[in-house]
C-alpha cells in the first residue's frame, strides 16, 4: 500500500491513542541510521511471498491450538508477527519472516535470525532502547515504519504486529493469506491492547481477510 493511502489510517491511529508523528519519525530516522542505505534482504522477503501460500501466525491465545490443525508446514510461507515466533520456535518450526516492534522475547528473535528468519524490525515512538539495542546485532533485518518511510525504512500498511504482517504479504502478491493465532474479540488483555486489536479487526477486513 502507498503511503498517502495509508495516511489516513495512521492519522486516525494517533488521534485515538493520543499521539503525534514526531516520535515514530525520530524513530524512523534512528532505525534508518542503523541499516545500509538500500535494503540487502527486501529482495529475499519478496521471493518468499510472490505467489506462494502464507501462514500469518498472531499471539491470541488459540495459536497452539489452531497449529495443531496444520499437517504440512513446507507447503507455506511462514510470516511470525511478534511474540508469535516463540511459541513457534518452541514447537520446532523457524519461521520464513518475523514482523516485530521488538517488545517480545529478544532471545527468541536472535534465535530465529540466526536460523536465516528475516527480522522486519518496526520502529516507532515506544520502542527506541529496544530498536538502539536489537538491530545491530539482527544479520537479516529489514526496517519498517508507521510513519511516512525512509529510503531504507518501508511501510507496507498495517499498525500492530499481527496486521502488518498481512499487509506485507498482500504488498508482495501472497498466492493466499491463511491466519491462525488470531482471537480479537479477546477480553482478557490490557485495554491498551483491546484498542490495539479493534484497529487490528479494521484493517484486516480492509485486507478482505475472513475473520
Ligand atoms: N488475542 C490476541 N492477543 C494478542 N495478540 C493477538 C491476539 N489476536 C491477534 N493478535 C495479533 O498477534 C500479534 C502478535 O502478538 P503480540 O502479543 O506479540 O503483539 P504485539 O503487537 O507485539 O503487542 P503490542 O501491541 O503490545 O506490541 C498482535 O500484533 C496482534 O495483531
Ligand atoms: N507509538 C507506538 N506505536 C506502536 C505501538 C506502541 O505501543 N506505540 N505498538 C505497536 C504494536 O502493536 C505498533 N505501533
Ligand atoms: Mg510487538
Amino acid at each position: 500500500m502507498k503511503y498517502e493511502e495509508w495516511e489516513p489510517y495512521y492519522k486516525a491511529i494517533l488521534a485515538d491513542f493520543g499521539w503525534t508523528p514526531e516520535g515514530d519519525e525520530a524513530a524512523a530516522r534512528l532505525l534508518s541510521s542503523l541499516l545500509p542505505a538500500a535494503s540487502p534482504w527486501l529482495g529475499k522477503v519478496e521471493d518468499l511471498i510472490r505467489g506462494r501460500d502464507v501462514i500469518v501466525c498472531g499471539k491470541a491465545p488459540t495459536l497452539e491450538k489452531d497449529m495443531a490443525k496444520i499437517d504440512w508446514w513446507y507447503r507455506y510461507t511462514v510470516i511470525a508477527a511478534d511474540g508469535s515466533v516463540s511459541t513457534l520456535l518452541r514447537q520446532g518450526i523457524v519461521p520464513d519472516i518475523v514482523v516485530s516492534d521488538l517488545d517480545g522475547s529478544h532471545e527468541d528473535l536472535l534465535k530465529a535470525d540466526a536460523n536465516g528468519a528475516i527480522i522486519l524490525a518496526h520502529a516507532h515512538a515506544d520502542n527506541v532502547e529496544s530498536v538502539k539495542s536489537l538491530v545491530p546485532q539482527l544479520k537479516h533485518v529489514v526496517g519498517t515504519t508507521q510513519a511516512r518511510p525512509l529510503e531504507n525504512v518501508f511501510n507496507f500498511g498495517g499498525f500492530s504486529d499481527g496486521d502488518r504482517c498481512v499487509f506485507l504479504a498482500k504488498e508482495f502478491g501472497a498466492k493466499s493469506i491463511k491466519i491462525i493465532g488470531f482471537d480479537l474479540d479477546d477480553t482478557n488483555v490490557t485495554p491498551k491492547k483491546l484498542k490495539k486489536l479493534k484497529w487490528a479487526k479494521k484493517l484486516l477486513k480492509l485486507m478482505d481477510i475472513e475473520l
